[in-house]
Parts: structure tokens; C-alpha cells; sequence
């Protein structure tokens, strides 16, 4: 279940760049060497960065302002839009900036979509497969805000942690990033590409290929200087649905490895913290969850 190896392109892919290789939507649309590229991004990274995307520049900068316009509000004026603690929301996403918040959501889940159904190309399925586990789907967007810390080598803005999601799309500032991501034992820094959206694999997507595709760990460090916000669309399918190995990923050289679980329960013990970091492991085909 992959697609041919192209060597040269493989290799490109996996040495040129220090940080998520780049993958252009408009390519991806119509060609297979897209295709491999991302395939490739996902197995070797568990990101990647999506550029031709085809959101406009100003509807980026208007999210852009709003988070900023928001962030700059004085603690009791932001505190009537905070959520329970034990939401992921933060503060309230159905409140302030509604309209920009929901036309920058469209386009997000747009390009998620057309993600999603390249994965299921990749893997040999009809189009819609992958898309269609998500008709009803979870949503989460969140905005982070990392304020400047005078000891940024102690304080991370983000412990390590992998998404209990099928996808995560990010858009970061242009000039700073602290997102770093796992790879090869250590953390990388990342570069971002102006205006692309910061792209990886969730839980979900682990487990449907079986460990194919990893949800890689990532976390936020802080700046001495510079405050930083970062812009994450999190889509999941449904909490009722359940999630175990394609029956076309598993074969005598790859044993399925994950139980099957619903997605409720994901996000049930990605909270309950008994494994740092990643959330998967728990749900390990011989271990009980
Ligand atoms: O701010 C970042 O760069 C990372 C955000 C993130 O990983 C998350 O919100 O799950
Ligand atoms: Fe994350």
C-alpha cells in the first residue's frame, strides 16, 4: 500500500530540509509527485508545511489582527470570554471576531480536506474515504499566546505532546517560531515559510495506517523578547467513531498494532496524563487501555 519509490525525490525529501519539507496544495491537486513528497513528509517528519494553498493574504492578516486586537485587551475585559477548565478552548471561540474566526476556518478545513484526501490516494483508496470518516467531524481552533519570558531556556510555552486529532493545521508568525518538533531523537527548530500553514499527522492518523504515518511530539519553547501567537485547527472525526489499523495496512510484515478505540476515549486519556508525551502507546494492541 504505497506509492512507487522515487529514489531521488526521497532522498531530496529527506536531507534538504532542517525543519517539515514543503508540500504545494496546487500540485497535490494533480500529481503524483506531489503525492510521494507528502507521503514521504508524513512517514519521515509527521509534518509538513502546505504552501500554494490558495488562502488569501488578507484573510490571513485578518485573523491575524483580530488574535492580536484580542490578546491586547485587559485581563477582566478577556476573562468574560473564558471557558471551564476543563475545555480545550481557552477562551471562547463563538463569542468575539465570529465571522473572521469561521472564514478562516472554512478555508483551513477546505485545505484539510483536500490533505485528506491525498492520504487516502496514497493509501490506495477511493478519494473520499479519509474525508468521508469526517462528515461530522470535531473541531477544535485554538490561538496560542506565548508572552516574552526573561529565562526562555527554563520555561517552555508548550510541553512535548502529540495531537488527539486526525489532522492539525498551524499558521505561526512569519519571522519567529518556537514550535520544535521531534525527529530523529532530538528537537528541531522550526523555519517557517511565509504565509504556508504548518501541517501534521494526529493520533487519529496513526492508528488508521496502523504507525505508517506517526503523530510526532512537538512543543512550544519561549523568546526572551518577542511575544509569539500561533493558530492551530485541530479536525478529528466524530467522538462516537471508532478508529482502529485499515484492514489494508496490516499484513505479515506489519501486524496491526493499535486496538480499536472511539475517538471520546482519545481525548478522554490524552487528560489523564499516564504516558508523557504521546498518547498512542496506550492503545497498543497487546495492552489493555
Ligand atoms: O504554537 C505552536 O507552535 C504549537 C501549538 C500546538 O502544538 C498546539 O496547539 O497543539
Ligand atoms: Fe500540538
Amino acid at each position: 500500500m504505497s506509492l512507487d519509490v522515487d529514489e531521488d525525490l526521497a532522498t531530496e525529501v529527506e536531507e534538504s530540509p532542517s525543519f517539515a519539507p514543503s508540500v504545494s496544495l496546487a500540485l497535490l491537486l494533480n500529481g503524483n509527485k506531489e503525492l510521494l513528497k507528502l507521503d514521504i513528509a508524513c512517514k519521515e517528519w509527521g509534518f509538513f508545511q502546505i504552501v500554494n494553498h490558495g488562502m488569501q493574504k488578507e484573510l490571513l492578516q485578518k485573523i491575524k489582527d483580530a488574535a492580536t486586537e484580542f490578546f491586547s485587551l485587559p485581563i477582566e475585559e478577556k476573562n468574560k470570554y473564558a471557558m471551564p477548565s476543563n475545555e480545550i478552548h481557552g477562551y471562547g471561540e463563538k463569542t468575539l471576531y465570529w465571522e473572521v474566526i469561521e472564514a478562516y476556518t472554512n478555508e483551513v478545513r477546505r485545505v484539510s480536506k483536500e490533505i485528506l484526501s491525498s492520504w487516502s490516494v496514497i493509501m490506495w483508496m477511493q478519494k473520499h474515504v479519509f474525508p468521508g470518516l469526517h462528515k461530522e467531524s470535531l473541531e477544535g481552533f485554538r490561538v496560542n499566546y506565548y508572552s516574552p519570558c526573561n529565562t526562555p531556556e527554563q520555561v517552555l510555552g508548550l510541553s512535548p505532546h502529540s495531537d488527539t486529532s486526525t489532522i492539525t493545521l498551524l499558521m505561526q508568525d512569519d519571522v519567529i517560531t518556537e514550535l520544535e518538533i521531534r525527529h530523529q531523537g532530538g528537537w528541531v527548530p522550526g523555519i517557517p515559510i511565509s504565509d504556508a500553514l504548518v501541517v501534521n499527522v494526529g493520533d487519529v492518523i496513526e492508528i488508521l495506517t496502523n504507525g505508517r504515518y506517526k503523530s510526532v511530539e512537538h512543543r512550544a519553547v519561549t523568546n526572551k523578547n518577542k511575544k509569539r501567537l500561533s493558530y492551530a485547527l485541530f479536525v478529528c472525526p466524530n467522538g462516537d467513531v471508532e478508529v482502529e489499523p485499515l484492514d489494508h495496512t496490516i499484513d505479515a510484515q506489519n501486524p496491526k498494532l493499535y486496538q480499536k478505540v472511539r475517538v471520546w476515549r482519545l481525548f478522554e486519556t490524552n487528560s489523564e496524563g499516564e504516558i508523557e508525551g504521546k498518547n498512542t502507546p496506550r492503545f497498543g494492541k497487546d495492552r489493555g487501555s
